[in-house]
């Protein structure tokens, strides 16, 4: 998340998919407040973002974005809710932490949590009308995450978008070799000791893609239903599809279909024929399919023994085969 700050969501009774026609969006019933997790990306934050003031965030490498609610204006009908008290969630005041412009397929927006004032002065209000998403990577293997979030909004949807996690991690690093080109080679990172091939699970890279043990921590606070898995591949070859699964998931009509989409040869990857509020074609940007290194084939072999077990766990856990292995 590529699927990919804090935030949730609307006022809980209808919805919109950012970046579709208004008019269209609204969903037909009640939907709980959605809350978007990539898990696609690099753990940016050991402790994650869910700190409870904005100068933590911040000192966390947290930036704190106003310009991107923009894109989160409601237009001319729905209207503002009245500004909400400290205890009248879940129509208290909604955040966004930016984890650093990262965006996907769908528009990022915001999470409405227990935060301390200083933080909720810097959030927008929740809209009727919106389902307010928001997209951090990190909270997904964060461990005060899911009681934080339950504690906030049972009712709240949980989208994870999962990939292979061998790919995962050198996607991972792949990142953070772009900005640090001096770190170590991903084979000497992988290895706590490469001799007996022992794999260096506190490695963020690594860790975050033993998938099964996060989502038990999650599965303490909220049902399985109310979590829907959207793999990273099938963004990449249908991503009408799996976004569809994701309209339904929230409730919404399909707005989003294969005419939306085409493939773009030089950048490798399905883009947007229109982007939001333009007439122009839009891919994600350069940061996102980037060219990997080259990786050891043996290192890579091992890491698909290493994951196999975790990642049948967790095809059994959430019921979908993922075809990692
Ligand atoms: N349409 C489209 N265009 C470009 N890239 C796409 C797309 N769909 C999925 N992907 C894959 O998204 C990966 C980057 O996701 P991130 O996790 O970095 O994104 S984010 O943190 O959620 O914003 C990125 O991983 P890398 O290839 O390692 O860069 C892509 O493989």
């Amino acid at each position: 998340c590529e699927g990919m700050g804090c935030g949730v969501a609307g006022n809980g009774e209808q919805g919109e998919v950012l970046g579709a026609p208004r008019s269209t969006q609204t969903a037909a019933h009640t939907a709980p407040t959605p809350f978007w997790l990539g898990l696609t990306q690099e753990l940016r934050l050991p402790s994650g973002p869910l700190a409870n003031d904005a100068q933590s965030l911040a000192q966390q490498g947290f930036e704190f974005s106003r310009r991107p609610w923009s894109r989160m204006d409601p237009g001319p009908s729905p209207k503002p809710l009245p500004t909400p008290g400290w205890e009248s969630f879940p129509k208290q005041p909604a955040c966004r932490v930016s984890s650093g412009g990262r965006r996907k397929l769908l528009r990022s927006g915001a999470l409405n949590m227990s935060l301390s004032p200083p933080l909720r002065d810097l959030m927008p209000r929740t809209l009727e009308g919106q389902i307010t998403m928001e997209k951090t990577p990190s909270y997904f293997v964060t461990k005060e995450a899911p009681a934080r979030i339950s504690s906030m909004s049972k009712g709240t949807k949980l989208i994870v978008v999962v990939r292979d996690p061998v790919t995962r991690a050198i996607s991972d690093y792949t990142q953070t070799l772009s900005k640090k080109p001096d770190i170590p080679t991903f084979e000497s990172l992988t290895f706590k000791n490469r001799t007996t091939g022992l794999i260096d699970t506190s490695w963020s890279a690594i860790q975050i893609g033993i998938y099964a043990k996060h989502l038990e921590n999650w599965l303490l606070y909220f049902p399985i239903g109310q979590i829907l898995f959207v793999s990273g591949e099938r963004l990449i070859s249908d991503p009408a599809g799996e976004l569809g699964r994701v309209q339904d998931f929230l409730g919404l009509k399909r707005i989003i279909t294969d005419k939306h989409f085409y493939f773009n040869k030089t950048k490798g990857f399905p883009c947007l024929k229109k982007a939001e509020g333009s007439s122009k074609p839009h891919c994600l940007g350069k940061t996102k399919g980037r060219t990997h290194p080259d990786i050891d084939q043996e290192v890579v072999q091992r890491l698909r023994d290493f994951y196999r077990p975790f990642n049948m766990k967790f095809y059994q856990m959430t019921g979908q085969d993922f075809g990692w292995d």
